[in-house]
């Protein structure tokens, strides 16, 4: 009974909604503008629900999502014309490398967009704030740092330098950089996942006050 109950939990499960709601509110702070991001969410098949291509973010429905299959199918409910982002591979490269991952999250924000350019190299210093626990670090003055990858037109190119260097070496916190064009987090809930967006935003705001206020 018990286990014919969590089935049924399970099959009727859709995390639209609650994406919906994370992207308006990601877009009310100025970080999902336009078209820009996307968000990922997994479902107890290994399937994933990814927003489409090219949607306003800040007003999206239930037709603008896309369900992305282990073996590359997909599909779009109603709408054939609707496509699944553009950054598809990136979040399928994150389900691959991280077992546990349930959300996948991908922003651009003006600050991350400025802290992108702060190091020439391919992992940015963060600053050892308290909001660094929010990441998972439990240390005091916590030495941290966050990995940055080139932007490429061909994202697919993207997906493969995230697959090489995290296969190589697992990052110490569940968030990535693209230089010029946003962060990308993931979770092993779609909350966690909206909380680890919210704290990397608010580490780069730090980041480019303390460097303004010559810190
Ligand atoms: C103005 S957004 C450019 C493409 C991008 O970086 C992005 O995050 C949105 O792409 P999508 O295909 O997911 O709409
Ligand atoms: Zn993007």
């Amino acid at each position: 009974m018990k286990q014919q109950l969590l089935d049924t939990v399970s099959i009727n499960y859709d995390p639209r909604v609650e994406l919906i709601g994370a992207a308006s509110y990601f877009h009310a702070q100025g970080w999902m503008l336009g078209t820009a991001g996307n968000l990922s969410a997994k479902m107890p098949d290994g399937s994933f629900w990814i927003t489409g291509s090219g949607k306003s973010k800040g007003k999206l429905s239930q037709e603008d999502f896309v369900r992305v299959y282990p073996d590359g199918s997909i599909q779009a409910p109603l709408e054939e014309s609707v496509k699944p982002s553009a950054e598809t591979s990136i979040h399928s490269s994150i389900y691959e490398l991280f077992a546990d991952a349930q959300a996948c999250y991908h922003v651009h924000s003006v600050d991350a967009n400025l802290v992108s350019n702060f190091i020439k190299g391919d992992e940015i210093p963060l600053p050892p704030l308290e909001m660094i626990k929010g990441l998972g670090i439990w240390e005091e003055n916590p030495n941290c740092v966050m990995p940055l990858f080139d932007n490429h037109l061909k994202v697919p190119q993207i997906a493969s330098d995230i697959k090489t260097r995290f296969l190589a070496q697992k990052p110490q916190i569940p968030a990535l950089l693209i230089r010029n064009h946003g962060v990308t987090v993931w979770a092993n809930s779609l909350e966690t996942a909206r909380n680890y967006i919210e704290i990397t935003e608010f580490v780069f705001r730090y980041m480019v006050a303390a460097r303004k206020a010559g810190i």
